[in-house]
């Protein structure tokens, strides 16, 4: 059974397709059963109004014609402009079946791009580019299929500087990269995914689906439901918001510790540990510690954090800890580790681990094995890699999530959901992410870090 979660490049779908093709099907029958479900998505949405689609020389374009054909048999008015002749032998078939004219332009209700798909091999000329533009302008409503023309699906790359933004975009066989990638996904608006028979592809990336997180077992108690240290370090704020937001995050005990001298501003329910370096995290109950959010760069933070990784409990590090990371201070370690990098802390970590990769999905994927780490690249589109796990894309959260200290809660989500389960490590940067989003939704506009940790407690409902 193929799952609806599998993303494929666009080399693992022509395999896919072609190991269908080598059974029963023909490219021609996949096409007809891609177009008829993209027809169904566009009859609905279209609701009676007239339809122009816009067919290129490829598959993709075939696609197109399958779509003109059926929903001018349900009695649609459909107008289908084709710049350029179709060029493979299903194309062409599917043009013949359409029989009906081509216009140059139109200008209505309801545009459907089908003029590249994931063979686009290059960016669209200037003329291409204008029409369109020019199409997608003249109608309101605008449904791309497959893939935005211009984008280049494994990348989630935009192939051309200006290209128009759609209401809803038809996935056809299986999600790839760029459905889940910026810039890509900025163009896409709504996603839905036909099913054309593709089977499950060993080792296939996959898009993250909704978790169910359990709630704790009648007999829980704290040390049993996960003990999480935060170290703090030169910033306490950021420890204390991460702290607070780990105790949103399902851990049954939340401390933090530090050495350091700076007055905390600590809550009466987070319980404040100060103690010599050498001795942080000396508690054999101890689940998983974050080190990191105001953590400083310099020397004495170095030393803190070799200290804590050579301690080899789960840990999450995060913000500061990025840069300051280097190979030596994870040798000999057995412990899961996770980091939470943004962009910025991402290039400093391949830059101190020696991770040269052609795209950020290769990138990310190289340096969670040259950390034997999972890494949660995070973002508008993030990403969690892990050694001999498949690359894991999350759907994209509220934008209103770019203000800072976010991810700080994130920091503390994580640990906490590590602390919980901490042989699954996986798991908790997933869990650890829906947790978020969920809150920022439940958060609405214009929140703070503060706002939006506080939101945990409500956002677990729609995980039980
Ligand atoms: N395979 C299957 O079984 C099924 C596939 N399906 C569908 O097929 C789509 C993939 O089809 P595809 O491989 O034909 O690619 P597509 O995106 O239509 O365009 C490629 C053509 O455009 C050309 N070209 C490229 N870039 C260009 C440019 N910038 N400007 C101008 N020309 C350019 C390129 O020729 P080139 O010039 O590079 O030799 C080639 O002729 C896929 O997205 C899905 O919709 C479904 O029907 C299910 C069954
Ligand atoms: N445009 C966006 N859309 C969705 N999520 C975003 C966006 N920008 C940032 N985020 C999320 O917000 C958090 C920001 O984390 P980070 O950059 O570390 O901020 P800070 O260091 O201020 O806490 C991350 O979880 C990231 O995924
Ligand atoms: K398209």
């Amino acid at each position: 059974m193929p799952r609806p979660d599998q993303i494929l490049t666009v080399a693992q779908m022509r395999a896919a397709e072609q190991a269908l093709i080598d059974g029963e099907e023909t490219v021609s029958s996949l096409m007809e059963r891609a177009g008829a479900g993209a027809a169904d998505y566009i009859w609905r949405l279209s609701a009676g109004r007239p339809v122009t689609v816009l067919c290129g020389p490829g598959n993709n374009g075939g696609d197109g014609y399958v779509i003109a054909r059926i929903l001018r048999e349900r009695g649609v008015a459909v107008q289908v402009v084709a710049p350029l002749e179709p060029r493979t032998a299903a194309a062409r078939a599917a043009r013949a079946s359409w029989g009906g004219e081509t216009v140059a332009h139109s200008a209505g209700e309801v545009f459907v791009d089908c003029l590249f798909g994931s063979g686009l091999a290059r960016s669209l000329d200037p003329a291409l580019e204008r029409l369109l533009n020019d199409l997608a302008g003249a109608h309101r409503l605008r449904i791309a299929v497959d893939l935005p023309s211009g984008v280049d699906a494994d990348s989630g790359a935009c192939l051309n500087a200006d290209l128009p933004v759609f209401d809803l975009t038809i996935a056809l066989g299986a999600w790839k990269p760029a459905h889940w990638q910026m810039p890509a996904m900025e163009l896409m608006g709504a996603r839905r995914l036909v099913d054309i028979g593709i089977a499950q592809v060993a080792d296939a990336m996959r898009v993250s689906t909704r978790p169910h997180l359990a709630g704790p077992p009648m007999g829980a108690h704290k040390y049993s439901r996960g003990l999480l240290s935060v170290v703090g370090g030169a910033m306490p704020g950021a420890a204390v918001l991460a702290a607070r937001a780990a105790q949103g995050g399902g851990a049954g005990y939340v401390r933090i510790e530090t050495s350091g001298r700076e007055g905390l501003p600590v809550p009466p329910d987070i319980v404040l540990r100060r103690v010599p370096t050498e001795e942080l995290l000396h508690d054999r109950w101890i689940d998983a510690v974050l080190i990191g959010p105001g953590l400083g760069r310099g020397s004495e933070a170095q030393a803190i954090l070799a200290a804590v990784l050579e301690r080899d409990i789960p840990t999450v590090c995060d913000a500061d800890a990025l840069h300051l990371l280097e190979p030596p201070m994870l040798q000999g370690r057995t412990a899961a580790l996770i980091v939470t990098p943004h962009e910025g802390e991402r290039e400093a970590l391949s830059e101190a681990f020696g991770v040269v990769g052609d795209a950020r999905i290769e990138e990310v994927v190289e340096l969670a094995e040259a950390l034997s780490a999972v890494v949660l690249a995070k973002g508008p589109d993030t990403l969690i890699a892990a050694p001999g796990t498949p690359l894991t894309f999350m759907p994209p959260a509220s934008s209103w999530l770019s203000t800072a200290g976010t991810g700080d809660v994130l920091a503390g989500l994580v640990a906490s959901r590590l602390a919980a389960s901490a042989d699954d490590p996986v798991r908790a940067a997933e869990e650890a992410c829906w947790l978020h989003a969920e809150a920022a939704r439940l958060a609405g506009p214009a929140f703070s870090a503060g706002l939006l940790a506080a939101h945990l407690p409500q956002a677990w409902r729609a995980f039980l």
